[in-house]
């Protein structure tokens, strides 16, 4: 059913008075069919009479005007049926038959797809984002109909520069970039990968409010070492394997300095390059461009976030986290970022030298327990590798059920990519962890990657855990009348705000500061009564108000840290004089909302 609630309303009207994002009533100097092929534009059936006469529109469409509200309505009627006409088909044909309708939709029309992804974001989001985004770049090649983003290849070197000014837009405020090396749990998609960011672009527009004309999904095409892909002759990239070393740098080098000279402004978020080039990219560029990299610090503060509540769920002080025995699986671009957050929190909190504040902490990667005794030990993971003085007699290597039974730890967080590592054997051996409430995270995507389910979390580790998956599982039906809260620990809580914070911030670069200010807002946004019952995370229906709060947070950092100039009108000073609701606000009303703008001035 079609709803204008009162938040949308009030939307309707911010976005209309104040928004920087659509600068009034526009004017378009298109006309006839090439309005009705402009996504941006098109309003189908809604043009109204004015409209259709003064733009050329007259013929070209059914004589009938449907409101918004019908064709609202219109769509989630089709969208209903089709749940209800491919009900006992296989999951993945279901959902992909979903992904398609809504993309045809965001092909056709972006006002109307926007809104209805708002107002339905939580049966939308698992359709557009995880876990159907990794089919659908699974599929890509097969699914492709219409390109959408800008594709950068190997081949484009020395043209990027001039490329750059293909894209339609005069402004992008918010570009993600993948090259396709690390797709979700999924591996090495190529130019696949492109799925991913037009998933999180689309989660910025629903999330923070960004305007979908200045957002830029890219892909930076530069091989794949996927051979079934390099072998399928309807593969769409380059059929080559990746570049390595200074070649693939000097790829990635010209594409920033292009998007940069063409938008000193925009922001660049990094997503799903693999570990190696996640770590080298972000410091390469983090003091020289506007960026950061969402798999190494936008987990990290959505993990640190469910860290400190599972702390406060054990009805414990938030200076006992130094006091939390935590098990993470997985020492790649994820899970050594949430380490490092999660380290310098405990250092923080504690007074602790950050060599100190890692006595707690237990890595694994696929040969088990990292330890100061592992062979060529990669740099990133060597500070964490455990000293065998500190390890209670577990040996290099040791497996994650001899960690688990030994170490009985409060928290057990997968970020390996690896579908049910956390196996029967595993799960039970948390009963006798040592906290009240012990914290199963299973954070890898897609579900099928991910650790462990929800299902079994409960019936195997008891009823008293508090469980985080990266992907969406329905809570859990513990049969006594009780359920068991299902948290999605996702970085799409944290990716929005920090865009957004930082647009409105005017700042060029992204610190530590504003990452750490985002995580604390998160972790302090539920009460503790929920937070008690197991409620980490805020359901993704209130998405909006998460991120702009997570929003204001990262801006008041910026201001802070003197690194805020400003966006638009409002100044520096304008910007250092809010107060803390003031700028909540600021950052609300700044938030894009879908609604038809008037094409053509009222005479
Ligand atoms: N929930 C969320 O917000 C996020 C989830 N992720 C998920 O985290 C996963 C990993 O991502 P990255 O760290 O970027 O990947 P990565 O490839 O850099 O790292 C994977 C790590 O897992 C380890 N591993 C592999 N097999 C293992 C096994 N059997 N036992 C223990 N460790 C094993 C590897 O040695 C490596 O250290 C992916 O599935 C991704 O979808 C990543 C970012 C955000
Ligand atoms: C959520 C996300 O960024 C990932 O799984 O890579
Ligand atoms: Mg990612």
């Amino acid at each position: 059913m079609w709803r204008l609630g009162r938040v949308a309303a009030s939307s309707l009207r911010r976005s209309r008075r104040f928004s920087t994002a659509i600068p009034g009533p526009c004017i378009i100097h298109k006309r006839g069919a090439d309005i009705l092929h402009d996504p941006w534009f098109n309003k189908d059936t809604g043009f109204p009479y004015t409209e259709r006469d003064r733009l050329g529109l007259r013929g070209l469409l059914p004589p009938r005007v449907i409101s918004f509200e019908q064709q609202y309505d219109r769509f989630m009627e089709s969208y209903r049926s089709l749940e209800k006409n491919t009900k006992g088909a296989a999951d993945s044909v279901v959902s992909l038959a979903k992904w398609r309708i809504l993309n045809r939709l965001h092909d056709r029309n972006e006002t109307l797809y926007y809104r209805v992804l708002i107002d339905n974001i939580k049966d939308f989001a698992p359709i557009i984002y995880t876990p159907t985004v990794g089919l659908v770049c699974q599929n890509y090649s097969g699914l492709f109909r219409r390109p959408r983003g800008m594709y950068f290849s190997a081949k484009d070197k020395g043209e990027m520069m001039s490329m750059i000014y293909n894209w339609p837009a005069q402004q992008v405020d918010m570009i993600v970039l993948t090259d396709g090396s690390r797709i979700l749990g999924l591996g090495d998609l190529g130019v696949q990968g492109i799925g991913i960011p037009i998933g999180k672009l689309d989660m910025y527009v629903a999330a923070a409010g960004f305007n979908p004309q200045r957002v830029l999904p890219v892909m930076l095409d530069v091989g794949t070492n996927n051979q079934k892909l390099l072998e399928d002759p309807l593969y769409l990239g380059l059929r080559q394997p990746r570049l390595e070393g200074e070649e693939y740098l000097s790829i990635v080098d010209e594409f920033m300095e292009a998007a940069f000279t063409r938008w000193p402004k925009a922001i660049v978020q990094f997503e799903d390059f693999q570990m190696k080039w996640a770590f080298e990219t972000l410091q390469r560029y983090r003091k020289k461009f506007c960026m950061f990299n969402d798999d190494v610090q936008g987990t990290a503060g959505v993990a640190l976030a469910g860290l400190l509540g599972t702390v406060r769920a054990q009805g414990r002080p938030l200076s006992d986290f130094a006091k939390q025995k935590i098990v993470v699986v997985g020492a790649g671009s994820a899970g050594l970022g949430v380490l490092k957050m999660a380290v310098q929190a405990v250092a923080r909190m504690s007074g602790k030298s950050e060599v100190a504040a890692t006595k707690n902490f237990f890595l694994i990667d696929k040969d088990g327990l990292i330890t100061k005794e592992r062979k060529n030990i990669d740099p990133a993971a060597a500070p964490f590798a455990k000293d065998l003085n500190d390890t209670e007699g577990l040996r290099e290597g040791a497996s994650l059920t001899e960690i688990v039974k030994k170490i009985k730890p409060h928290v057990l967080l997968g970020l390996s990519g690896v579908g049910g590592i956390f196996h029967e054997e595993v799960l039970k051996a948390m009963r006798e962890s040592d906290s009240t409430k012990p914290a199963i995270f299973a954070m890898s995507n897609p579900t099928m990657n991910a650790e462990c389910t929800a299902a079994d979390a409960f019936k195997h580790a008891g009823e008293n855990i508090v469980f985080a998956s990266g992907s969406p599982f329905a809570n859990v039906d513990l049969e006594n009348g009780k359920v068991g809260h299902v948290n999605q620990a996702n970085n799409m809580y944290l990716f929005p705000g920090i865009g957004l914070g930082t647009l409105l911030s005017g700042a060029h670069f992204i610190t530590d500061g504003m990452l750490q200010a985002a995580a604390e807002r998160l972790a302090s946004y539920m009460k503790d009564e929920e937070v008690q019952n197991g409620i980490l995370f805020p359901s993704i229906d209130s998405i909006r108000n998460i991120t702009a709060e997570v929003g204001a947070a990262v801006l008041r950092a910026a201001v802070a840290e003197d690194l805020a100039e400003g966006h638009g009108d409002v100044g520096a000073r304008e910007l250092k004089h809010m107060s803390e609701k003031d700028t909540v606000e600021y950052v609300t009303r700044n938030m894009w909302f879908p609604v038809y703008s008037p094409l053509v001035h009222e005479k």
